[in-house]
């Protein structure tokens, strides 16, 4: 079960003493709810609509094969996965949360040297699988970073470099796709109506999942029951209800929105989450081309590491937070605080386990948030697995495209990240940019 707790919506009045009762701001936004779910679920079939994310946990034939394809890796110890943003951020939260029996995941999503260069050092290129992805097939990190991985597995493996690498890309875009055909690489598509940051259940976060040993079906069995939870009506839909929350708290002032898992097997989630709201809701104009500038600011902590670092703020500082708490039921292990003589101050742990403990942090976090006023749920899952992650991602997903909705925005492109993608181009003297490279010398910008 995933389930959402408001009750700190009603202590908190969402914001300084404004504000009704969570079930009477529910009640009322309804209406406007269920036409916005009706909206997105109309979309969902056309391609243009960018909504085919809604689709993937049903496509099990994709699962099929990705399953496949990793069980036939013998002798894969280590796999390079070579994406950004969209391309890395949700395998790499879901690795770090459920890998562990299977290959070894290394992400490169920088492009500087030293980081790259460590990284290839220690790994044995005849044990090592690169899967490079990117659904543009154009990135300039992602590309720099194959080009570096080719000649490293060439240098190693001569003609059996081709062994070694694995494509996923978008089925005709980019100039990936047709370097995997000339070669004859194993390439999986990713579909042209899933945008990057929406791709983690295709075989984006998919393929290096099932490689690391996860249990793939379980994380798609998990998003299949967002979807279930995101046709129902307003009373029963709970990604329509998250982002009611977090649309009134902009409302209301709270602008930045934290998400603060109560895990350090999360700690990762929240770098994702990042991306999926700030790309998909920081945005200048409506869906009617008036100038808008919307868009929560979303922040990433971790409980309860973050209780000594930045609770205080959220506390003391401004007005102008929603805390989203995650937390879970049951521990898969446990570890007991034993008795110690001579730190009987410590009394009260004695006996407890570190979940107790933990628990008790959460617990506590939330409560002393709320009686400060300041606004926060929390997201409670029965436990940190492959089927309530699923559920999860795909219910943040779907809260997402709900608050496209309801802030009248496409949330499915981001043309704010071009410019700054076009003049690096200039800079390093790419073809078609001579224009913006004099722009960029006129303003004295270098490399
Ligand atoms: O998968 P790719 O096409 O390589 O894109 C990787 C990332 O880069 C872009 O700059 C976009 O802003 C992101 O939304 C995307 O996830």
């Amino acid at each position: 079960m995933l389930q959402v707790d408001f009750s700190n919506l009603d202590a908190s009045r969402i914001g300084p003493d404004q504000g009704v009762e969570w079930s009477r701001e529910l009640e009322a936004a309804a209406p406007r709810l269920e036409a916005a779910r009706d909206a997105l679920w109309e979309r969902a079939g056309d391609p243009a609509a960018m909504l085919g994310w809604v689709h993937l946990p049903e496509a099990t034939d994709v699962l099929r094969s990705v399953q496949r394809f990793a069980l036939a890796q013998e002798g894969v110890r280590d796999v390079l996965v070579l994406g950004i943003g969209g391309s890395a951020l949700g395998a790499k939260a879901l690795d770090a949360a459920l890998g562990g029996s299977g290959a070894r995941l290394h992400f490169v999503d920088n492009v500087e040297p030293e980081p790259v260069a460590a990284l290839l050092d220690r790994l044995d290129p005849a044990a090592t699988l690169v899967n490079v992805i990117s659904k543009s097939g154009t990135t300039a990190e992602t590309m720099a970073a194959f080009l570096i991985a080719l000649d490293w597995l060439r240098r190693a493996l001569g003609p059996r470099w081709k062994d070694r690498v694995v494509v996923t890309t978008d089925p005709e875009r980019g100039v990936l796709r047709p370097y995997a055909e000339r070669h004859g690489l194993v390439a999986f598509e990713i579909p042209p109506d899933v945008g990057g940051r929406f791709s983690v259940f295709s075989p984006v976060g998919l393929l290096p999942l099932a490689l690391a040993g996860v249990d793939v079906a379980g994380l798609l069995a998990g998003a299949r029951m967002a979807g279930a939870l995101a046709r129902a009506d307003a009373a029963g839909n709970l990604p329509a209800q998250t982002a009611l929350a977090q649309y009134l708290a902009w409302r209301k002032g709270q602008r930045i929105s934290v998400l603060m898992p109560y895990s350090t097997r999360l700690a990762l989630l929240p770098a994702w989450f990042v991306q999926l709201h700030a790309e998909s809701l920081g945005k200048a104009y409506d869906r009617s081309g008036s100038r808008v500038h919307v868009g929560p600011t979303p922040l990433a902590a971790v409980g309860a590491t973050d209780q000594h670092a930045q609770v205080q703020l959220f506390r003391e500082g401004p007005f102008d937070k929603l805390v989203v708490f995650v937390r879970h039921q049951q521990a898969d292990r446990d570890l007991t605080l034993p008795a110690e003589e001579g730190l009987e101050e410590l009394g009260y742990l004695f006996g407890k386990s570190l979940f107790q403990l933990l628990r008790a942090e959460a617990a506590a976090t939330a409560h002393a948030l709320a009686e400060a006023r300041r606004p926060n749920y929390t997201i409670v899952l029965e436990q940190i697995d492959a089927y309530h992650l699923g559920w999860l991602l795909q219910h943040l997903m779907w809260q997402t495209a709900f608050l496209g909705e309801l802030f009248d925005v496409n949330a499915f492109d981001q043309p704010g990240v071009e410019l700054g993608k076009r003049y690096t181009y200039a800079l390093l003297g790419r073809p078609g940019y001579e224009e913006l490279a004099a722009e960029l010398a006129r303003a004295g910008v270098e490399p």
